[in-house]
């Protein structure tokens, strides 16, 4: 067992991928407001593993959707890869989610017209990467979900799938363009313990292999134990445990 974190190509230049400056978030209700997230103060190097603990409710959700861009900060600033979200239009957002992030929410948001290998496709025919070291989209997908255990399930639409199965198609979806950030909302939360295992596995794996960073989400201190760095969210603020040695 060892404390060192792996190497990644990236530990040498330690470039921040996230910052997040003062931000804090609120709710509008109808007659109050709901304090979410409050001075949170946060940086991120690339190819780091970040797990996110929370009570139910602590706002770990209303993060990512402020990394994605899906929410906007009440105040505070939030910087993706040196770029404020706040100075970004529609169409820079936009760039920016589908060049540099892969998101993994609870909800799987999979296209229902579109088979299992067709929404795993899409990112790369909209970035364009048909010829990803020399392979070609359908390839790259086709590899993607047999890494999630779907190599037989390519031509099935949303519908015909199960739970577990959508989750695994929009795990493949978020991994399959290789994202320099990578946001995970439970990823295991519909999948048995194998199946689990399996994608947190290939999480990692992707992680060592691509140098990206990584948030999950997690309730699971077992899974929370091999990232680099652990924050639980306590009303509001985000509080990092102690350097840990990270368990294998
Ligand atoms: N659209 C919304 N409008 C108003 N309040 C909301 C909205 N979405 C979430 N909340 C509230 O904001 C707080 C944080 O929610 P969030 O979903 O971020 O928590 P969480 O830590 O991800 O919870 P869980 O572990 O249950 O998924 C909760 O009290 C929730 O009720």
């Amino acid at each position: 067992m060892t404390s060192k974190p792996a190497k990644t190509p990236h530990d040498v230049t330690s470039k921040t991928v996230v910052d997040l400056r003062q931000l804090s978030f609120s709710y509008d209700l109808q007659e109050t407001k709901l304090d979410v997230l409050v001075d949170v103060d946060l940086t991120l190097n690339q190819g780091e593993t970040v797990a996110i603990l929370g009570p139910s409710g602590s706002g770990k959700t209303s993060l990512l959707l402020l990394l994605a861009g899906l929410e906007q900060p009440t105040s505070g600033a939030i910087l993706i890869d040196d770029k404020d979200l706040a100075k970004l239009d529609a169409d820079a957002l936009a760039d920016l989610r589908r060049d540099s992030l892969g998101i993994v929410f609870q909800s799987f948001h999979l296209v229902p017209s579109l088979t299992a290998l067709g929404n795993v496709m899409l990112p790369l025919e909209i970035a364009e990467r048909d010829n990803v070291e020399g392979k070609n989209a359908r390839e790259v997908a086709t590899t993607m979900l047999e890494r999630v255990g779907l190599a037989e399930r390519g031509g099935h639409y949303p519908t015909q799938l199960s739970g577990g199965e959508q989750q695994r198609v929009a795990i493949a979806r978020a991994l399959v363009h290789t994202p320099r950030l990578l946001l995970a909302d439970e990823p295991m939360g519909n999948l048995d313990a194998k199946t689990g295992e399996r994608i947190i596995e290939l999480l990692f794996g992707l992680n060592r292999e691509s140098g990206s960073t990584m948030i999950l989400v997690t309730h699971d201190e077992s899974i929370a134990a091999q990232c680099q760095r652990v924050f639980r969210l306590q009303q509001g603020k985000l509080v990092e445990d102690a350097p840990h040695a990270v368990s294998t």
